[in-house]
């Protein structure tokens, strides 16, 4: 007998595992407007759909507090995600987003679930493949309602939402494993401040281990190498974004961005994201690192309520050695009060984790497209060039 979520996900256009080779590359059914659902789907009694206004404070305050007491936490249930209403405005907000993609269930007024969606032009494993589509995030239940099976009604709404808008695919990541992964990458941790991550018990000592021996192993100098790293600014835009797409065509899964994209993904914000540039001499542009603020809270700690966490998101080496550049992001990082800094072997991430003193997480990431068949089966981890928060 199938899981609950393999009875669901064997209803999906995904390749399962023996249909893979049969499977002709690119969508793998081909979707028609004229037959999509106009009206919204059912819900139990009491239940009603609602489109969630982030830019009104109290509806943004809602989301916040439902994925902060019901989102994702570690397979040890110490940490949740804690994701500020700055943060969710910055993700569920980009250029041409749909007001209908945020989508809320609310049962006497209380938000009770949550899916959202923001369009993407993702290139699939070769420049032929710019498929405009849905990029899913942010799918929580609450915890009280679990087992009604209404996150598989999220999911079919936003999926009727998205083919209302002539839009038939889907990215998204998971940590757990569904029917059927594109590519499942780990994630690795830098320790920044070693005595909270042991007190919050994110580390742990072994036998030889002492705290002070830690702090010293993981110590960092107090400003970074790199002479003409400083915060981007809206005059370099253009440089940054010129750089960047030039480095994604080296990965097999990418979006390509405008400029506009660019300010709004990389542009600083406080507490949100923090980007740095390297500038030589007449203004030139060679590099640039990036990284997200994505608090957790410490479920259950005497002394600390939240875990502080940076996490690597799209870093540009042209001419500055990737190692160098992302030593200078731990310390940028540690300097913005962060506790621990976190990446992904994705890209060229494995180039600098070991020398950089990164250990391996307890999970996985995996990375799914909905309704897509890949030429290779499964990509690798460094071929993947895409970060969803
Ligand atoms: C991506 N985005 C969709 C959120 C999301 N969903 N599911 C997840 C599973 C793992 C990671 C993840 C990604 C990178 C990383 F360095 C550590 C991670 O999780 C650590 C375990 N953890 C969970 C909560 N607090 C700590 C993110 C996610």
């Amino acid at each position: 007998k199938l899981s609950k979520p393999h009875q669901f996900w064997q209803t999906q256009p995904m390749p399962n595992i023996n249909e893979m080779d049969k499977l002709q590359p690119g969508p793998i059914q081909q979707g028609v407007l004229a037959e999509v659902r106009k009206d919204p789907l059912n819900l139990i009694d009491k239940f009603e759909w609602f489109n969630v206004d982030l830019r009104n404070d109290e509806q943004a305050q809602q989301v916040y507090t439902l994925l902060k007491e019901n989102y994702v936490e570690d397979d040890d249930n110490m940490f949740r995600f804690d994701y500020s209403i700055d943060f969710l405005r910055w993700a569920l907000l980009p250029p041409g987003q749909y007001a209908d993609w945020l989508i809320g269930v609310r049962v006497n007024q209380k938000l009770v679930g949550f899916i959202s969606g923001i369009p993407v032009t993702l290139h699939i494993e070769n420049e032929q493949n710019k498929v405009k589509m849905t990029e899913i995030n942010f799918l929580c239940v609450h915890k009280k309602i679990r087992a009604n099976r209404l996150a598989p009604v999220l999911i079919k709404e936003i999926t009727r939402r998205v083919h209302i808008k002539n839009m038939w695919q889907a990215v998204y990541t998971a940590g757990i494993v569904v029917p059927t992964p594109i590519s499942q990458t780990r994630y690795y941790h830098r320790s920044l401040n070693a005595k909270k991550l042991i007190e919050v018990g994110f580390s742990s000592l072994s036998a030889r281990q002492t705290i002070s021996r830690q702090q010293k192993l993981y110590k960092l100098p107090e400003e970074p190498k790199t002479p003409g790293l400083r915060p981007m600014k809206k005059k370099d835009v253009a440089q940054v974004t010129k750089l960047l797409n030039e480095y994604l065509k080296n990965f097999k899964l990418y979006f390509k961005y405008t400029e506009e994209e660019v300010k709004h993904w990389f542009i600083p914000r406080k507490d949100v994201i923090s980007t740095y540039v390297v500038e030589k001499e007449q203004g030139v542009v060679t590099d640039f690192l990036s990284f997200y603020n994505l608090p957790s809270q410490v479920i259950k700690n005497p002394k600390y309520t939240h875990l502080k966490a940076a996490y690597s998101y799209y870093n540009v080496a042209t001419q500055t050695p990737i190692v160098q550049l992302m030593y200078d992001a731990l310390i940028l990082a540690k300097n913005e009060g962060y506790d621990v800094f976190n990446a992904l072997d994705i890209m060229d991430n494995e180039k600098f984790l070991k020398e950089l003193m990164f250990c391996p997480g307890d999970g996985q990431l995996n990375y799914y497209l909905y309704n897509w068949k890949l030429e290779s089966n499964m990509l690798k981890p460094e071929e993947i060039g895409i970060v969803l928060v």
